[in-house]
């Protein structure tokens, strides 16, 4: 008699702390939803305990799939960057249930921002293939980004507001740019965007594969992660005053009017210069030196059906 056909395997890891602790709250909702609407696959559910807890879990998950099988991420960026980085180039398609407090990767390839919504999207099994960024720098010699890498006042307004939210969880990122501002001035880069070399001082350098950071902020409003480029945002020097309000503007995408901004597309993007380091997905990747190049079609993702005429149905 011959072997028969395993289930296809549904492996959820969860961080249960995401979005100040509703990940864990949702959680038995989300898995009823799931074992619920997939009666013929096999759910597991892993709560991590940890950032490396979580790696190593979610790799192992990605590396033992078998073409179906999907690797699903509960939480916010951070799980969303590990989720990512575990499914590039393996047979997992990476499903995400966005129950951080950012969830910009989330939103900008088209998952429902509502969770049984995106518990649907799972289970109706629409995917899209989604380009990232890879990242080679001394501390991460090849890494993806889904979202953003940032290098710049938006690096250093993300890293402080990573420390204090460890602390004291409630301060929002508002106080906190306006307190790494009355300090901040004009940082010195050298940055190649396909070969071509700019030297100049800039308030913020970001390569973009999604439009949105910060949760919500379009540093990048055009940017198409189904593109195969990368999108490059450079402020130029500006008083601190004009940055404080061109910062309200990227909720809108507006502040792209501004003259101060420019916008580029590339394939490969080179960022230097003294004391820079770059934050990818929320998350600290090192220092400068970095090379961002395109990685397209990198990622098969669950998203909503309705969302792109990219994604296509297969169950
Ligand atoms: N059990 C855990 N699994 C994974 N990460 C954890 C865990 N406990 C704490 N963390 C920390 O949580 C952060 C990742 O959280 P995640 O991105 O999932 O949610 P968030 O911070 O609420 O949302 P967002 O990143 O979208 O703002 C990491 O910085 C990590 O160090």
């Amino acid at each position: 008699m011959g072997e028969l056909a395993k289930p296809r395997l549904y492996t959820l890891v969860v961080n249960e702390g995401s979005g100040g602790g509703r990940s864990g709250r949702e959680l038995p909702k989300v898995a009823r939803g799931l074992r619920d609407r997939l009666p013929t696959a096999e759910v597991q559910v892993i709560t991590s305990c940890s950032w490396t807890d979580a790696e190593k879990l979610i790799r192992t998950a990605a590396l033992s799939a078998r073409p179906g099988d999907a690797v699903l991420v509960m939480g916010g960026d951070g799980m969303a960057h590990l989720g990512l980085n575990a499914c590039a180039g393996t047979d997992a398609t990476l499903g995400i249930i966005p129950a951080g407090t950012g969830n910009d990767f989330a939103r900008g390839v088209g998952v429902p921002k509502d969770l049984p919504r995106a518990v649907d999207a799972i289970c109706v099994g629409a995917t899209r293939r989604v380009d990232l960024s890879h990242v080679s720098n001394e501390a991460y010699p090849s890494r993806y980004v889904g979202a953003v890498l940032s290098t710049g006042y938006d690096a250093r307004v993300n890293r402080a507001t990573n420390d204090i939210s460890l602390r004291f969880g409630s301060l929002s990122y508002g106080w906190i740019a306006l307190r790494e501002l009355i300090h901040f001035s004009p940082l010195q880069y050298r940055i190649r965007i396909d070969g071509v070399l700019r030297i100049q001082e800039a308030m913020i350098v970001a390569v973009c594969n999604t439009g949105m950071f910060g949760g919500g902020m379009q540093i990048s409003p055009q940017a198409d992660p189904a593109d195969g480029m990368l999108d490059v945002t450079i402020v130029d020097p500006v008083s601190r005053s004009t940055l404080l309000r061109l910062l309200p503007q990227m909720y809108s995408g507006n502040f792209a009017r501004h003259p101060a901004v420019q916008q580029f597309r590339a394939r490969e993007v080179e960022i230097a210069g003294d004391g820079l380091f770059c934050m990818g997905d929320g998350e600290e990747l090192g220092d400068v030196p970095v090379t961002v190049t395109a990685a397209p079609g990198a990622l098969k993702v669950f998203v909503d059906a309705a969302h792109s005429a990219a994604a296509t149905v297969k169950q």
